[in-house]
């Protein structure tokens, strides 16, 4: 068994495992202590000052001592998880996922649970997405590295009842230099409703670049 991205499976983090074919990505629990950016086991190129990180100061605006106000302090960040990873077992985004290496495809099985609810009955939209945006995000991920979104499309073609079960068939598309294009659509088990269907592009963190998620952090800060 290979395990990519993370290599220690015991810490809560969420790994990539490749298991033979078709290959398996497994979000690990428990989801309560998963965090957000990774700090260990990361392989290849560190994409987090993780001195500045410890320090607290990736998410200072500008260097202490110029009256600028801290756009994240380090406690904070130290509570970071996975969004998909931060509601209690049964009541949030529920799923495993599942990688074809060869086809360059995802199958993730998802059932959403009641704290997901947008119209009384139904699946929030936001928490499609989310669901939508992790694994074609996963699909890019194991496909091609770190990236991040560039642009999300989203046809929600109909309600999708609360705490059932759904399919989200992810699909690479094409990659065009650092651009990953990865579709997908959500349908029931039974593959005879049609609920959504996306399109997105994500983007290769420039490897020029030394610091990336520090320089983007820094980038978003609010104006002092
Ligand atoms: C690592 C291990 C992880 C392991 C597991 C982790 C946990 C499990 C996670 C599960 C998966 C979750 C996945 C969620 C992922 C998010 O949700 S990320 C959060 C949402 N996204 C963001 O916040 C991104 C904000 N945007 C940005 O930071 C920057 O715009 C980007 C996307 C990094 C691109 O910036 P850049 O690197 O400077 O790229 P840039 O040179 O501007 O553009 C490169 C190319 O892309 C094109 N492009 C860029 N943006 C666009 C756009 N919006 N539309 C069209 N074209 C565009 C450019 O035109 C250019 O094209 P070419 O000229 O090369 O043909």
């Amino acid at each position: 068994m290979q395990i990519d991205y993370y290599s220690n499976t015991q810490d809560g983090h969420p790994h990539v495992v490749k298991d033979g074919h078709p290959h398996v990505v497994k979000d690990c629990r428990p989801h309560v202590s998963t965090r957000w950016p990774p700090r260990d086991g990361l392989q290849g190129k560190a994409v987090v000052d993780e001195q500045a990180y410890r320090e607290g100061k990736l998410g200072t605006a500008r260097p202490a001592g110029e009256g600028t106000s801290e756009l994240i302090n380090k406690e904070k960040l130290s509570q970071g998880r996975l969004f998909t990873r931060s509601f209690e077992d049964g009541l949030g985004f529920e799923y495993v996922m599942f990688y074809n290496d060869a086809e360059k495809r995802i199958v993730c099985v998802f059932q959403g649970g009641p704290h997901l609810q947008g119209m009384p009955g139904f699946f929030h939209g936001g928490a499609i997405a989310t669901m939508i945006d992790a694994t074609v995000g996963m699909n890019a991920i194991v496909s091609g590295g770190i990236v991040m979104t560039a642009n999300l499309n989203i046809n929600f073609k109909r309600p999708i009842p609360l705490c059932s079960i759904v399919l989200i068939n992810s699909q690479l598309d094409k990659i065009e230099g650092r651009k990953l294009l990865v579709s997908c659509n959500v349908q029931s088990v039974d593959e005879k409703i049609l609920y959504t269907e996306a399109t997105s592009l994500f983007v290769k963190l420039n490897p020029e670049k030394e610091f990336d998620i520090k320089e983007l952090v820094l980038k978003s800060a609010p104006p002092a």
